[in-house]
């Protein structure tokens, strides 16, 4: 014996309301969906039928339309059977036309109200018929005598605890939010609620006032430039707003999606590559799917599509900037820079962009690339931030140019502008490079100092560091340390060294690769044009030239930021102390 399937509606409604919506709010959408869509079908046959949405708040919620209605039949067929739409086609598509598609909105109702009753009058004729239905699944159907204008009102009765739902207060910024653009009168208690066009229709480049201000009032910020975006294949349309100063780059931007003019969400993730995470979207589409909630978008071929067109454009409109107000596309730049760094490791002309006009640290100060490679003829880098920081004065005042490349990204970037302009263009340079740029010291001075380090040789033996004696400027700087691991790349250096552009540094390099050769893994040059280490030359005190060459070893290990092992930690200590105890005259 065949048995058909019956629904509890109490259950189906709690899953609705649990797991398939974020919220009550969702009923407001449902309704003004119904009567958009009865509106709709109506103008099929009737296309100058007028085309009102009237709500009216009060202890119950009225929504009226002047839609297509609803047969008798239509409404045991269509309103009283879960799953029953009249927005598919026969084959069981969805009708493109039509918001709706499940048969299933009418029971959000049932999120707010315990009763549910609609009076409708269908434009193919009829009598008017009355359908009440309450939460449990009962409803009646009735015949409605009297003069009842073609189109339906449905009216809401709130279940216990639900009452606000219906409220005006909170009902007018749902319908304003859901239905702000569609293409009907909407009004609420007598005001109208919705503007009814999309603000970005019909604004010609250059004219973006309006947008400016549509931003500020949905997203809260004034927008550097509003960008008029499209994606036919997608029925999209609208804008992207360009955020005016830096945000964080994790930061996950959202957008603001509307399917055929109705809200999706103000949060909708997914619709701009990351990169583009300093943009934020308006946009109407006919062609992207919704999810089953219809509050996100389904991740299918569409969406990747579209994001990548979007992409494309935003991406076109930075270069076309560049072009016509380069002034503000390095504002923009500036404002922006990891996302567009980020974009540029991939894409040839937004890493011109970035050559021209993104600043990067440099012995120079902040300069770009491109300015940076006309005064030195190349890029040297250092591609730690620490590095750079200890070497930078070191450098520049010997006249050496170099670059910080320690921050995300810039290795890739000049790794990809060498890839394109030749190995000569860009360049890392070796701590140990520098040390050919600086000057051999006086004969006498180094006699004296020799002999001062082999008095206190323990000391920096204790630390496997060797001392190297020069004489340089900046005259303050008593000590620097260099890495030895870096000396493994010699040989690189001997390799690069023919390409070279700068003549400074090709001659440093050939000095170099002709120079030391130590073995030990760190460097203490002594800079002999400081007043210390002058002193220190004169001591004739051994346990003091020991004290205070470990003294100036840890100093510079603290000045290359470089992390302490428990050996220097122990070395800090004790030098202080002892350094101490002789100021405060132990000895
Ligand atoms: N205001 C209305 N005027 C005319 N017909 C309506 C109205 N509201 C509902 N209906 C009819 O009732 C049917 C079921 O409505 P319901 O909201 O449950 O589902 P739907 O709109 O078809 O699809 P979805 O679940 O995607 O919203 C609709 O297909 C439509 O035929």
């Amino acid at each position: 014996m065949g048995h058909t399937f019956r629904v509890d509606l109490r259950g189906i409604i709690d899953l609705l309301s649990h797991h398939l919506y974020s919220s009550p709010r969702v009923y407001v959408r449902e309704l003004l969906q119904n009567a958009v869509d009865a509106i709709t079908a109506r103008r099929e046959l009737d296309p100058s039928c007028p085309a009102g949405i009237t709500i009216t708040c009060g202890p119950e919620l009225t929504i009226t339309d002047t839609g297509v209605g609803l047969t008798e039949a239509e409404v045991h067929e269509l309103l009283s059977t879960l799953g029953r739409t009249s927005k598919r086609d026969d084959l069981g598509f969805a009708r493109e036309r039509f918001l709706g598609q499940f048969g299933v909105g009418m029971l959000s109702c049932f999120l707010v109200a315990s009763s549910v009753t609609v009076i409708t009058r269908s434009a193919r004729g009829g009598p008017a018929v009355r359908w009440e239905a309450d939460s449990s699944g009962n409803y009646t159907v009735s015949v409605v005598d009297g003069d009842v204008p073609v189109g339906t009102s449905v009216r809401l009765s709130a279940s216990r605890g639900n009452d606000h739902w219906l409220e005006a207060d909170v009902v007018r910024p749902l319908v304003s939010d859901y239905g702000d653009l569609l293409p009907a009168v909407v009004t609420l208690d007598g005001a109208q609620v919705t503007r009814g066009v999309r603000p970005w229709d019909g604004v010609e480049d250059g004219e973006d006032a309006d947008l400016s201000a549509y931003c500020e009032q949905i997203f809260g910020f004034t927008p550097f430039e509003s960008i008029p975006i499209e994606v036919e294949a997608a029925g999209l349309t609208g804008v992207a707003f360009v955020l005016p100063s830096g945000v964080h780059p994790g930061t996950r931007q959202t957008h603001r999606v509307y399917l055929k003019r109705m809200l999706v969400g103000d949060n909708v993730e997914g619709l701009l590559p990351d990169w583009a995470y300093f943009v934020r979207c308006v946009v109407d589409a006919s062609a992207i799917r919704p999810t089953a909630s219809r509050e996100s978008l389904y991740q299918d071929e569409m969406l990747l599509a579209v994001r990548e067109e979007l992409g494309e454009q935003i991406r076109d409109w930075l270069i076309r900037l560049d072009a016509i107000e380069p002034r503000r596309a390095g504002e923009l730049l500036a404002a922006h820079h990891l996302g567009i760094k980020s974009l540029a490791r991939s894409d040839d002309e937004m890493l011109r962009l970035v050559e021209r006009w993104l600043p990067f640290e440099t012995t120079e100060g902040a300069i770009p690339l491109r300015q940076f490679k006309r005064k030195h003829g190349a890029i040297l880098y250092i591609p730690d931030v620490d590095e750079f920081h200890q070497l930078a004065p070191v450098a520049a005042a010997q006249g050496l140019g170099l670059v910080n490349a320690g921050y995300a990204y810039d290795m890739e970037l000049l790794n990809r502008l060498s890839a394109l302009d030749g190995p000569a263009v860009a360049r890392r340079v070796a701590p140990s490079e520098l040390l050919a740029a600086l000057a051999d010291p006086e004969p006498d001075v180094e006699t004296a100092l020799r002999l001062r380090l082999s008095e206190g040789a323990a000391a920096l033996d204790r630390h496997d560091c060797d001392a190297v004696i020069r004489d340089f400027d900046p005259i303050s700087l008593p000590a620097l340390l260099i890495s030895n691991a870096e000396q493994q790349r010699k040989l690189d250096t001997e390799q690069t060294a023919g390409e070279v552009t700068d003549p400074l540094w090709a001659e440093l390099l050939g000095q170099l690769t002709a120079g030391s050769d130590s073995s030990r893994a760190e460097q203490l040059v002594l800079n002999c044009r400081n007043p210390l280490v002058q002193r220190l030359a004169r001591l004739n005190d051994p346990s003091l030239v020991e004290l205070t060459l470990e003294s100036l070893y840890v100093h510079a290990v603290l000045q290359a930021r470089r992390a302490m092992r428990p050996k220097d930690t122990a070395a800090l200590n004790r030098s202080f102390l002892e350094l101490l105890d002789r100021a405060v005259g132990g000895k």
